[in-house]
């Protein structure tokens, strides 16, 4: 195993507790289309929940519904216990839950400092922005999380993908989120990136968030999950623990197993081995 996978998996914890969110057999129809049906999720405190699945498989929506952009239509959501429907991403994130698209909501020109605050500048007398307090509490919560940048004042357009990443992590945490909601986060970024972000993952997780983790990658889940969930055509297609899962068995479950030797079995039909002159005359 890498020295990442390593490190991560010795950190990897079964928390339990009661969950902060809890999806119950929920169902989402967008007018005829089926996206969701009968799903179940928990998110709970020091808890990784991967939720896996194809194109179209229902994972955006799965978000949507737990960051107030989507009702559902069917089941129930339970935050904190108690059943909530969201009318709009703000009670989402007043709720403690804060959603990191894939396409960061970042203003690139603006500094890293800024990007920080965002939304929530610290004012003293006249309105004024606290700046340099703003700048000395960003480089401390970035730095607690292990990631350096050095110069605070860059635009964070400059920063790579997977930097990006860990500063809307870093921000999530430092405002109060006890939800995470991190929309493939791994998906546009090389190995060594993607391991920093893994990382971030885990720093979230150690620092009592529950996170939630959309990935197509089971690769990646496996490193850092607790809990897998494999939608499938809006339905679940498998949902274990940790403990109960190996990682042939949820890379097998996204290969589409099953779809595989079906395709195999229909391409040995059609006998077009490239090989042969005529294969394609067959
Ligand atoms: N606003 C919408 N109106 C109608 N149908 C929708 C809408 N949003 C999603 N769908 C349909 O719901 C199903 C699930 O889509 P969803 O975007 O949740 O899947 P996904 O797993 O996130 O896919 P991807 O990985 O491609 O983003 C698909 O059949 C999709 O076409």
């Amino acid at each position: 195993m890498s020295d990442l996978g390593a490190a991560l998996e010795d950190k990897t914890v079964d928390a339990g507790g009661a969950p902060i969110v809890e999806l119950i057999d929920i169902g989402k129809s967008y007018g005829n289309v089926h996206a969701l049906r009968g799903v179940d999720l928990a998110v709970r405190a020091g808890e990784v929940t991967c939720v896996l699945g194809d194109n179209g498989a229902g994972k955006s929506t799965l978000i949507k519904i737990m960051a107030g952009l989507h009702d559902y239509t069917s089941g129930r959501m339970l935050v904190e216990g108690a059943q909530t429907h969201f009318r709009s991403p703000r009670e989402s994130l007043e709720a403690g839950i804060a959603t990191v698209y894939q396409d960061l909501a970042l203003a690139p020109l603006m500094s890293v400092w800024r990007n920080f605050f965002l939304g929530k500048e610290i004012r003293g007398a006249l309105g004024l922005m606290k700046t340099d307090e703003m700048k000395r509490i960003t480089g401390d919560e970035l730095s607690k999380m292990g990631i350096v940048i050095p110069d605070l004042d860059r635009p964070v357009g400059a920063l790579s993908g997977g930097q990006k990443q860990c500063v809307a992590i870093a921000r999530a945490i430092y405002f109060g989120a006890k939800v995470i909601i991190l929309d493939e986060p791994t998906a546009a970024l090389g190995v060594k990136q993607s391991g920093v972000v893994l990382k971030y993952i885990v720093k979230a997780r150690d620092a009592g968030l529950g996170v939630v983790f959309i990935t197509h990658n089971p690769h990646h889940a496996y490193l850092v999950g607790n809990r897998f969930l494999v939608l499938k055509l809006g339905g679940v297609a498998l949902d274990k623990q940790r403990a109960d899962l190996t990682l042939d068995e949820l890379t097998a479950q996204m290969a589409g197993g099953q779809e595989l030797e079906e395709l195999s079995h229909e391409l040995r039909e059609l006998d077009t081995d490239p090989r042969r002159p005529d294969a394609d005359r067959a």
